[in-house]
């Protein structure tokens, strides 16, 4: 089946929409572990490191928690994949860098970037927003197996510049930021909370389910639903 959308702006979910949960858990996560020890022991004293430590010293309530619990306390959010922004900030630094210097490569579903290509050439605007940092999705599409795709995306939006994805404030924020109408954007993701969020702020919203991913046996409830981006048309204004 065929879901059809007349917008100005598709908002794209990042692991387990565009990309599999498999590549981030298997590939990335163990990549940032493996750097965290260095990254707290030796450059604490970066703006962006040192707001992160701060932010888990807070979110843990541990006021004095040496390098040595944050690096801990990263790994057990690692452990559960916990969506926690100083995680998501310190892994944005540690993968910017690997991607920059040809380590990490990413990840995209076979029937995501044609259909991006498509969608961005019928003057459909593309935006990014994921618990995964700006830094961290500037360099995922940035080094992707088919190129730079960063010309093909308008802006990207995290848990820091636009808020918790389960909220609808967040939503409207981006919708404000972009100067979309709510009814002009359609947000594609895998998980159920996330859609439902974005419909509460008047967005279309369609679940992507794809075998193997964490949420495929859960479904994402009463909303639209596609197993690949081939099954979305999209069109823009004209239409
Ligand atoms: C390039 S972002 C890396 C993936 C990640 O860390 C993440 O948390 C993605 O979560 P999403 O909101 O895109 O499901
Ligand atoms: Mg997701």
């Amino acid at each position: 089946m065929t879901l059809r959308y007349a917008v100005d702006a598709v908002v794209l979910d990042i692991e387990g929409t565009t990309s599999a949960t498999g590549f981030v858990v298997d590939v990335l996560y163990p990549y940032s572990r493996d750097r965290f020890a260095d990254l707290l022991s030796q450059r604490a004293d970066e703006p962006e490191v040192a707001r992160a430590i701060a932010q888990v010293r807070e979110l843990t309530g541990e006021p004095d928690a040496d390098a040595a619990a944050i690096e801990k306390t990263l790994n057990a959010w690692l452990d559960e994949d916990r969506k926690a922004t100083p995680l998501k900030t310190l892994q944005g630094i540690v993968w910017a860098e690997g991607f920059a210097r040809g380590d990490l490569v990413s990840h995209f579903y076979a029937d995501v970037v044609p259909q991006l290509r498509a969608w961005h050439a019928a003057g459909v605007r593309l935006y990014v927003y994921s618990s995964g940092s700006v830094a961290a999705q500037r360099a995922w599409f940035t080094n992707s197996p088919e190129g730079d795709l960063t010309s093909l995306v308008s802006g990207f939006y995290d848990t820091e510049n636009a808020g918790p994805k389960q909220e609808a404030a967040s939503y409207r924020r981006i919708a404000s930021a972009t100067g979309v109408e709510p009814s002009r954007l359609l947000f594609l993701s895998d998980r159920p909370g996330e859609l439902d969020a974005a419909r509460e702020a008047g967005w279309h919203a369609v679940g992507v389910r794809r075998p193997g991913e964490p949420y495929f046996a859960q479904g994402v409830g009463d909303h639209a639903q596609a197993g690949s981006f081939d099954e979305i048309t999209v069109s823009g204004s004209t239409a």
